[in-house]
This record gives structure tokens, C-alpha cells and sequence, in this order.
């Protein structure tokens, strides 16, 4: 084993952990340290190489295909004629595979920064041994390393037919057929996507309904929606896949009360989860608390933990520690290490509320802070108000012959305190962003509502009206 450092900082995880080396490290030694997405060995983490930026560069293709469905309603006739796969697979990953390349060149040319493209295991929380033999040590330490997706044990599992997000999006050709397996994010991201291409798609989940864990009237939304989409068959678990004669495959599904059923497929994407990859970095053997779902823990200033004790100078952020598994999470929680990492006398602390969330699947959903279950639970229903605005009853929703869009608001009917919103439907993912501005912000929902402008006939009048839908009441010298 040869000793290395000790360096001043370093890094496990060029994800997130990349943008921890700001200028104030241009004069000390840095090691970061990635082995590499493992499907691609690319540098740069889940969201740049096979997460989020892949993925909705997918979204708008497919919802593109399906423009002739919207066309229809407004007396346009459209046909998509074909979606061209490899295409857009090779314009996408064209573009991604050079800014991977790119940040793992400039991480390599910066005389400050020691990359070691290797997987390392912590030994101490201020050490790591590398594969080759090296054992790194460091003042400070961030760990993350992320997460990875879980694949189910049973047979046929590792047929080359069966994919995770990991390698889907790099197959040779759009499938004919394909069978998603789970109900969750990545699962009803890809459903959406490989139906709007022009894939059969059969997806399938263990309970009932599709995003369960959504505001229930959101997720029953989104289930009927997906059912009139594509075909969702609940209840169903995996419990094998075998090759059939012509390159495909023969899925083995077991349904809840016990009976055997087939599925025919080309491909099989295995969407279930995400596990932490704290085993990975052996952060157990290395002393550090975890979560009892694998979670390295940390306390407020992401410091990671011993014996419910914080360590100095050691910080674990992003899918490796948090429980959003989110990208915007995983940076802001950056920007807090990035701080306390160069000033520990004057560390700050994270800041876990009003976190958004969208799911760019057909159709899309964007949600911010409590469910009304949540909400009832947590200050009582009869404090609640609550309003469900449809696009269709605004200008634009006319204007677009919406039947399905819905933005819902939940406030403290006392205070007007905005407790959460759940929206579903074309740009949803924007259309919430005010309601995160003024649940970030303390601002009350009639003030959100009456205190701006709202550009007529956006479709932003969505929210607009949901807010002014709500039983709140009106502040002293409100705005007009
Ligand atoms: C298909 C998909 C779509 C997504 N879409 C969205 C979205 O639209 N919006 C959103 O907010 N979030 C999305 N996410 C989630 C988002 O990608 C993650 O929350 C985010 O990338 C996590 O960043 P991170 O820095 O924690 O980890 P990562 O970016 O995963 O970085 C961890 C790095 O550590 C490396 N590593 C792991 N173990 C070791 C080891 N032992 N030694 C050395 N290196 C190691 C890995 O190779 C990896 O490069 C999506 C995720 C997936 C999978
Ligand atoms: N747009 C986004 O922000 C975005 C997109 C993709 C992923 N992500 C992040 O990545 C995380 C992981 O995504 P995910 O979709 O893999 O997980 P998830 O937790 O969102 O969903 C997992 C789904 O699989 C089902 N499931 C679990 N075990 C199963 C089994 N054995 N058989 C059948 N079904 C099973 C669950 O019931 C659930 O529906 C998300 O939680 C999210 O934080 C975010």
C-alpha cells in the first residue's frame, strides 16, 4: 500500500462532488476520485452521463412524436411518420459523451488536482485506498458517490435483452416491444418516453396505481391516464425472464393472488429503485452512522456522523446521504459543503424545504411540500383549503382543448401559509415554480396571488387561479 497526501481536500464522486472545487482550492492539493459510470466509464456522475440530461433529452422527441394526438383535438391533422432511434440516440449522446470527455479533461489538466479514475474504499473517514494499491489521505473529505439502480434477483436477470437507466438509453434500436418494470420516477419517465417514440409498452408494478407516493388524487390522475397511454398491469411482480427463439424474451410475472402470467417482450427495463452506494465506499467498515436504508447520516451541516457524533471536515452530500434523490438537492447541498468546507469556523446549514420535484413522464407531474393526506395529518383537515384548478377552465386551457391538467394548492386556511401544491399536465414542472418562490419566500397565498402580475392569457394562469381559489384570508392593505 503507498501512502498519498495528505491532500487538503478529497472527493469521492465527480457528480455532484465535481463542482466542490471552486478557485479557493487553485492553490492546495485536491484528489478527486471516480471509477466511472459503470455501464460507460464516463466521468461526471448519473445526472450528466445516464440521469436526468439523457432522459429529457429523450422527453421532448416523444412528446414530440405525439403532437398529432393534440393536433386532432384542435382540427389540425398531423402524422408521425418515424421516429429515427439511432438518431437521436447518437445526437444525444454525442453531445453528452463531449462534456463528459471535456470536464474529465480539464480535471486532469488542472496542476491542483490529482483524478483518480479508480473505485476506492474509505479506510478511515479522512482516508481511502484505491484499487491500485494506494491508500490517499486528506484534511477534509466529501463523499459522494451516489447511488445505483436495484435489480431484482431472479432469473434471467443478466440477459443482455434486460436493461436498467443505466444502458437503455444506448441500445441499437427503439424496441418493439418493451416491458418496464416498476411504478415509480424512472420507470413511468421511460414508459412515456418509449411510448411516445412508438414502442409497444407494457408496464408493470407491484401495487396498485402508478406514483403512489404522490398526493392521491395526483396519482390517480396520472394512473388513468397512463392506462388510456400504454398498457399498466398492477399487481404483478417479475419472477423471471427467459430468451425466446426470435432475439426476444418471455417475462415470468406472478400476480398478487398467486397466478403465473407471460409477457412478451424485446427489451425489459428494471426501474424498482435506487440504493445508496455507501457499501460501495465501504462507509460502514469505515465507522460512519447510516440510515437503516443504506443513507450515510449527516447533521444539518451535511457533516457525516459516528456514534450520533459529527466529524470534523467530513461531509457526505447528494443520493449517497439524502433522501430526495434529486439533482437540485444533491447541488444545493454542494454549494453548502463548497461553504463549509473553506470556512469551518462559520459552517451553514441545508436547507430541506419546500423541495420540488417533476416527473417528465406523459403526462408530466411537478409537486412541491406536503400531500393533503400530509397536510390533514399534520394540522388537521378541518384547517385545511384546498383547491384543484383545471387548466381547462383558463384562457389558454381553451385554447389548448385541455381535459386532463390540474394544479392543486394546499393551504392553512387560518394563515393562508401555503403547504403544498401537485399539478399534472402540459408544463407542470414550470407552472409551479411560484409556489415554490412563495413557500421559499413566507409568502401567504393571496399575496402570492394578488402581489404580481400575471401575464394574460399565459398558461402560468393555471396557478395563478389555484391560488386564488383558496379559502385564505386577506392580509391588512392587501394588494389589488
Ligand atoms: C434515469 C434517471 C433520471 C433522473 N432524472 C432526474 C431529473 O430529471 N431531475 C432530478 O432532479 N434528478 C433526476 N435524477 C436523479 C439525479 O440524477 C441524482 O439525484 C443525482 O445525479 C445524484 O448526484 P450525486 O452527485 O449524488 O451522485 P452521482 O452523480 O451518481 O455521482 C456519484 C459518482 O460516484 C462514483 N462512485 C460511486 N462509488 C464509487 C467508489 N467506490 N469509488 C469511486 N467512485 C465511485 C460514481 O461512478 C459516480 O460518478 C435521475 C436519475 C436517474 C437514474
Ligand atoms: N424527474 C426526476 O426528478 C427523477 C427521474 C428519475 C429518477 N429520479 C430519482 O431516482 C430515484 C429512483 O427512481 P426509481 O424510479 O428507480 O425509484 P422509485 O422509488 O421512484 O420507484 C420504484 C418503484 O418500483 C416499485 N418496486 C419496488 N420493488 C419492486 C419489485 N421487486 N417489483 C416490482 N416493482 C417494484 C415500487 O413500488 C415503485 O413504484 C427516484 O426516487 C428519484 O428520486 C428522479
Amino acid at each position: 500500500m503507498n501512502p498519498v497526501g495528505p491532500y487538503d481536500l478529497a472527493i469521492i464522486g465527480s457528480g455532484s462532488g465535481n463542482s466542490l472545487i471552486t478557485p479557493y482550492w487553485d492553490q492546495k492539493r485536491v484528489a478527486l476520485a471516480d471509477q466511472g459510470i459503470p455501464s460507460t466509464g464516463a466521468f461526471g456522475g448519473t445526472c450528466l452521463n445516464v440521469g436526468c440530461i439523457p432522459t429529457k433529452m429523450y422527453v421532448r422527441p416523444a412528446a414530440l412524436a405525439r403532437a398529432p394526438e393534440e393536433a386532432a383535438r384542435l382540427g389540425v391533422t398531423m402524422t408521425t411518420e418515424h421516429a429515427d432511434w439511432p438518431a437521436i440516440r447518437d445526437r444525444i449522446f454525442s453531445r453528452i459523451d463531449a462534456i463528459s470527455a471535456g470536464g474529465r479533461d480539464y480535471r486532469d489538466r488542472l496542476e491542483n488536482v490529482d483524478l483518480i479514475a479508480e473505485r476506492v474504499t474509505l479506510t478511515s473517514p479522512r482516508s481511502f485506498r484505491t484499487t491500485s494499491g494506494n491508500e490517499v489521505t486528506a484534511e477534509q473529505m466529501v463523499i459522494a458517490a451516489g447511488s445505483r439502480p436495484v435489480l431484482p434477483d431472479v432469473p434471467g436477470i443478466e440477459l443482455p435483452q434486460v436493461h436498467t437507466s443505466d444502458t437503455i438509453m444506448r441500445i441499437d434500436e427503439l424496441p418493439r416491444r418493451i416491458l418496464i418494470v416498476g411504478g415509480g420516477y424512472i420507470a413511468c419517465e421511460f414508459a412515456g418516453i418509449f411510448s411516445g417514440l412508438g414502442s409497444e409498452v407494457t408496464q408493470i408494478n407491484r401495487s396498485v396505481g402508478l406514483m403512489n407516493q404522490l398526493d392521491q388524487e395526483i396519482s390517480e390522475a396520472y394512473s388513468a391516464q397512463a392506462e388510456a397511454n400504454w398498457s399498466v398491469r398492477y399487481q404483478r411482480t417479475l419472477a423471471g425472464i427467459v430468451e425466446d427463439a426470435h432475439g426476444g424474451v418471455t417475462a415470468q410475472l406472478v400476480t398478487s393472488d398467486g397466478r403465473a402470467e407471460e409477457v412478451q417482450a424485446d427489451t425489459v427495463l428494471i426501474a424498482i429503485g435506487r440504493v445508496p452506494n455507501s457499501d460501495s465506499v465501504g462507509a460502514a467498515d469505515a465507522g460512519l452512522d447510516l440510515h437503516p436504508d443504506g443513507r450515510i447520516a449527516v447533521d444539518e451541516y451535511l457533516r457525516v456522523q459516528i456514534d450520533g457524533e459529527p466529524v470534523e471536515g467530513v461531509y457526505a452530500i447528494g443520493d449517497i446521504s439524502s433522501a430526495p434523490m434529486l439533482k437540485h438537492v444533491a447541488n444545493h447541498e454542494a454549494r453548502v459543503a463548497a461553504h463549509n468546507l473553506e470556512n469551518p469556523q462559520h459552517l451553514r446549514r441545508v436547507r430541506h424545504e419546500a423541495i420540488p420535484a417533476a416527473i417528465f413522464s406523459h403526462p408530466e407531474i411537478a409537486v412541491v411540500g406536503l400531500t393533503e393526506a400530509q397536510a390533514a395529518e399534520q394540522i388537521g383537515a378541518e384547517h385545511l383549503t384546498v383547491k384543484t384548478q383545471r387548466y381547462g377552465d383558463t384562457a389558454y386551457g381553451w385554447a389548448m382543448e385541455d381535459q386532463t391538467g390540474i394544479m392543486k394548492v394546499i393551504a392553512d386556511r387560518r394563515d393562508g401559509h401555503i403547504l403544498g401544491a401537485h399539478a399534472i399536465g402540459y408544463q407542470s414542472s414550470n407552472l409551479i415554480q411560484p409556489i415554490v418562490h412563495a413557500m421559499s419566500f413566507g409568502q401567504d397565498a393571496y399575496t402570492a396571488a394578488r402581489g404580481q402580475y400575471w401575464i394574460h392569457p399565459a398558461l402560468m394562469e393555471v396557478t395563478e387561479n389555484a391560488l386564488l381559489g383558496l379559502e385564505v384570508p386577506i392580509p391588512a392593505e392587501p394588494p389589488l
